[in-house]
């Protein structure tokens, strides 16, 4: 039974379109992250579902009841959608222990001390802070008050939890750390995450699915390897992956689905259009897509270039490519050095190459290189 269904759900904050006519079904127990950059509307379409900002237009069901519908003036209250929510400044109270701070919300509901005492218990353990539970805020680190705070939102056992970029005020390190701790307890509790990040690699390595805007406007909502490997438009290619995917111009006359020329040899295409309705014209400008560790350097390989620069960082080196004028960027796993203007040669070694027409910027065909 899907959990949280948006139907063309519009927000205006006076002639500026925030969310455009969205469209969202969010499944039960998944991980769900709004992903786009600054101001493509994750945070008012979080709060939308939250209860927290009203939609101009559409509907939102959460376990097929409706929570809020434009045309016929439904509108529940926050607090009546048992939801939680984690949001960036996620302040503590100061004058509370962490096992008060934790046992407050269900204080407040009512709850037994011996039913508050054990649950307590269960979220010390579930987030590995069994040791901090007579300590005060002042006396944690950023990470551990983060901890505390996850499991404060989760004592009442929400059937939603909204996360707003929790992880953007602590150092890489520990945003890397409690990733992992968010990913594991999403397994440990029955709750539905919904998550707002503009960090492509925390939408990647969390998610059971992305939901990728750009101005207000859905991109593409599916699994992150799906937005990886099948994105529907140059943006969504674009916006995942790093180093970004590379993006070559492909010469008109030489390709009918079948052959590219790139610099100065011809490629055989074996590409897979992604709807049996897309023709290639004689003469439509296309753009090839090849992410950086689908390139393989090797003396057999079909396409001659010469080495840009090399940027070895310990585990993987990027290498910088001139191929005919267009620098190709390549990762390979190691260290590897090259000496600038070296001649090599290279092949794609993948079967997810992406074509794009270039006026639409929309995914055509995906598939391989020989
Ligand atoms: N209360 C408001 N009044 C007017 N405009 C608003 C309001 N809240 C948001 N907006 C506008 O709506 C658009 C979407 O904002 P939103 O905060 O949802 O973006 P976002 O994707 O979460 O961005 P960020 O990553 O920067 O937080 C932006 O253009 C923003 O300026």
């Amino acid at each position: 039974m899907p959990k949280i269904h948006l139907e063309h759900i519009t927000k205006r904050f006076g002639r500026s379109v925030a969310v455009d006519n969205l469209d969202l079904v969010i499944g039960d127990r998944e991980f769900v992250t709004l992903l786009g950059p600054s101001g493509c509307g994750k945070t008012t379409t979080l709060r939308m579902i939250a209860g927290l900002e009203t939609p101009t237009e559409g509907d939102i069901y959460i376990d097929d009841r409706c929570v809020f519908s434009s045309e016929r003036g439904i509108d529940i209250s926050p607090d009546k959608r048992d939801v939680g929510f984690l949001f960036q400044n996620y302040a503590l109270w100061p004058h509370m222990t962490v096992y008060k701070n934790i046992a407050f919300g269900l204080e407040n509901m009512k709850w037994e001390k011996k039913r508050i005492e054990s649950r307590v218990r269960e979220l010390l353990e579930m987030l590995r802070i069994e040791e901090l539970r007579d300590r005060y805020p002042s006396e944690l680190s950023g990470g551990q008050q983060q901890r505390v705070a996850i499991a404060r939102t989760l004592a009442t056992g929400p059937k939603i939890l909204f996360m707003d970029e929790p992880l953007s005020n602590l150092d890489a390190k520990l945003r890397m750390e409690m990733r992992t701790e968010l990913k594991r307890l999403h397994a440990e509790t029955d709750s539905t995450f919904v998550y707002v990040t503009h960090d492509q690699l925390e939408a990647m390595t969390l998610s059971s699915k992305i939901c990728l805007l750009k101005e207000g406007l859905l991109q593409q909502f599916a699994p992150p390897l799906e937005v990886y490997h099948q994105p529907t438009n140059l943006f969504v290619a674009d916006f995942v992956g790093s180093p970004n995917i590379n993006i070559l111009e492909v010469t008109g006359e030489n390709v009918n689905l079948d052959e590219i020329k790139l610099n100065h040899k011809l490629l055989k295409l074996l590409f897979t259009p992604v709807s049996s309705s897309i023709t290639v014209q004689e003469g439509q400008q296309l753009l090839l897509g090849i992410r950086p560790e689908d390139i393989v350097l090797s003396p057999e390989g079909t396409v001659a270039g010469s080495i840009y620069s090399t940027l070895p960082s310990g585990m993987e080196t990027i290498v910088k490519i001139d191929l005919g004028g267009q620098i190709l960027t390549s990762v390979v796993f190691g260290s590897v050095d090259f000496a600038m203007g070296e001649k090599v040669r290279l092949s794609f070694q993948s079967d997810k190459n992406v074509l794009f027409d270039k006026k639409s910027e929309r995914t055509i065909a995906i598939g391989k290189l020989l």
